[in-house]
């Protein structure tokens, strides 16, 4: 579809527009897209100034571009918007662009560090077993009612991310349930999109590597709901400690839920055990499938959510105790000699600590846990050792391994990874840097009949990414297999 791109640039704040406007055919930020029609976005990025891209894009024939700084040289008939912020320019031309698609959907967005994949994807099948046409957009998949779109992000580039939403309106969705990362806060991947509401699960250490500081961590979540409109909704979680200040600046209408503190969706767990949890839920009794006390959270959160958009109390709480567990997050899978695996996406030290308090939990007193776990590569280093004195505080043996090394050594993250294990528990402590050896060895060896064998951080993942290489691997794929050998 071609657009004059005087239309694309309606009430959008332009320093200055260089050159004619002209009919753009295609968006793209990355010069070996851009072609004749291309509009091209110049982004100053982590890596590369795409700036620095113009000749290429100039040579390919593209002739319209959105850039911070005007080059000294280009070729004549080049036309330039020049703005204060080409991300945030990119976002609102992308809205524009797909026919501003959010402002016709219920668009539901939720961040925090744990809990966005569990909670988009228990919204979206929890709203289709209501009735609704639902779109999802999520960390392991994004789905147009059942038609799976590869997700690549946790939050798609601006892009991409309204062409998805354009595509879920024309195929006649009425809901979307999205995760908001921290990066696609900063990177004003979600700017000027049309919120309907929006939920704050909770933060804890995570993605230093990017944001430096745990403040800034915190104000690039905060700053998704300073963003948000009177007609939006905005539900926190108060048993959060940075769960007040989420709110502290929204225009948004505000509510709360929670288990301890007072809150206006509250929740108390009755029981919690391997067939799911008994919840007392604003008021009325459910069992639900899912296990822990975070699932609890979850629940709370997706109830409330469904009550603010206009969902009948009763058909959510029945809805509700159908819902399973999403791909990859604690998973179980039963072997030989009653051995249990649990496949768990816990990649940070506060979900690693929740699940494994909810496996010491539920366990029986003569059942041993054995975890299996690594730290990814070119991620948050100081998470590493933090990871591993959690795996050896609750669990009766380690296993440490590798969980996507990316461009690191893998031996070197596994020594910061040991450096936080004490004297006392080095005896409890192994580690094998080949993941399959090192599962296969906590099943077969390690684990004896009746234990748990907790397999950590990758949850739906299916590769191993290893110099920029993900090789094909799966720990569930590998966890059956070794059970099969048995
Ligand atoms: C750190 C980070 O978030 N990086 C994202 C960012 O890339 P960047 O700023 O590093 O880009 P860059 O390589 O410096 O390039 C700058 C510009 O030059 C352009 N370029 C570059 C090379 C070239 O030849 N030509 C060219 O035009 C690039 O297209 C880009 O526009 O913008 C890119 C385009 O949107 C993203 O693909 C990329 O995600 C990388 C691959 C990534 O790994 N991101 C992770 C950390 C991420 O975003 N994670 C969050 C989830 C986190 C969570 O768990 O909560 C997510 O939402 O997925
Ligand atoms: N509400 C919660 N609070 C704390 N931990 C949770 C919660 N929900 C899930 N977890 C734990 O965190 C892990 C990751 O959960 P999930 O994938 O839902 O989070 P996410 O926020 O989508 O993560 P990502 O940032 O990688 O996309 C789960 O496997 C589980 O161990
Ligand atoms: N969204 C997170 C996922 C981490 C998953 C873990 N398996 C790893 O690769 O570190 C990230 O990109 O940091
Ligand atoms: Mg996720």
């Amino acid at each position: 579809m071609s657009q004059d791109s005087s239309s694309l640039f309606k009430s959008i704040d332009i320093v200055q527009q260089v050159g004619e406007h002209q009919e753009i055919s295609h968006l793209c930020f990355d010069s070996r897209q851009a072609k004749a029609g291309s509009l091209f976005f110049a982004i100053p990025g982590t890596q590369v100034d795409g700036h620095q891209f113009l000749p290429q894009v100039f040579a390919q024939g593209c002739t319209a571009c959105v850039v911070e700084r005007i080059p000294d040289s280009a070729p004549e008939g080049v036309l330039f918007f020049q703005v204060k912020d080409s991300n945030e320019a990119m976002a609102q031309v992308a809205s524009n662009y797909y026919g501003n698609p959010s402002t016709q959907l219920n668009l539901v967005g939720i961040t925090g560090t744990n809990g966005k994949t569990t909670s988009v994807t228990l919204l979206f099948e929890l709203f289709k077993a209501l009735g609704h046409r639902c779109g999802l957009i999520s960390t392991v998949q994004n789905k147009i009612e059942d038609r799976v779109i590869p997700a690549t992000h946790t939050t798609p580039d601006a892009l991409n991310l309204n062409a998805l939403l354009a595509d879920m309106l024309a195929s006649g969705c009425t809901h979307v349930f999205m995760e908001v990362s921290s990066h696609a806060v900063v990177q004003k991947r979600i700017f000027g999109l049309s919120f309907r509401g929006a939920i704050f699960s909770n933060i804890t250490r995570d993605h230093l590597d990017f944001h430096e500081t745990f403040d800034s961590y915190i104000k690039a979540k905060k700053g998704f709901f300073d963003a948000l409109p009177k007609t939006a909704f905005a539900l926190t979680n108060l048993d959060d400690k940075r769960g007040a200040v989420m709110l502290q600046n929204t225009k948004a209408q505000k509510y709360s839920y929670g288990i301890l503190e007072s809150a206006d969706f509250k929740a108390k767990i009755k029981a919690n055990v391997l067939s799911g949890l008994q919840l007392e839920l604003d008021g009325n009794e459910i069992h639900a499938q899912l296990i822990g006390q975070f699932n609890a959270y979850n629940l709370i959160a997706i109830y409330a959510t469904a009550i603010l958009l206009g969902e009948e109390k009763g058909e959510v709480l029945i809805a509700l105790s159908a819902l399973k567990t999403a791909p990859g997050r604690f998973e179980q899978m039963h072997g030989p000699e009653n051995k249990m695996a649990i496949v768990d996406y816990a990649h940070t030290p506060d979900a690693l600590e929740n699940v494994l308090k909810t496996i010491q939990a539920i366990r029986q007193k003569h059942q041993r846990i054995i975890t299996v776990v690594g730290c990814g590569g070119n991620r948050d280093a100081g998470k590493r050792p933090i990871m591993a004195t959690l795996a050896a505080q609750y669990s009766d043996q380690v296993v440490l391994t590798s969980d996507n090394p990316r461009f690191e050594d893998p031996e070197l993250i596994l020594d910061q990874m040991q450096a936080g294990i004490s004297a006392a528990d080095e005896s409890k402590v192994i580690r094998i840097s080949d993941r399959k050896h090192a599962i296969v060895e906590a099943i077969q060896q390690l684990a004896k009949s009746g234990d748990i064998v907790l397999v950590a951080g990758k949850g739906h993942e299916t590769y191993q990414d290893i110099q920029g290489v993900k090789h094909d691997f799966d720990d569930k794929q590998v966890i059956s297999d070794t059970f099969s050998k048995v």
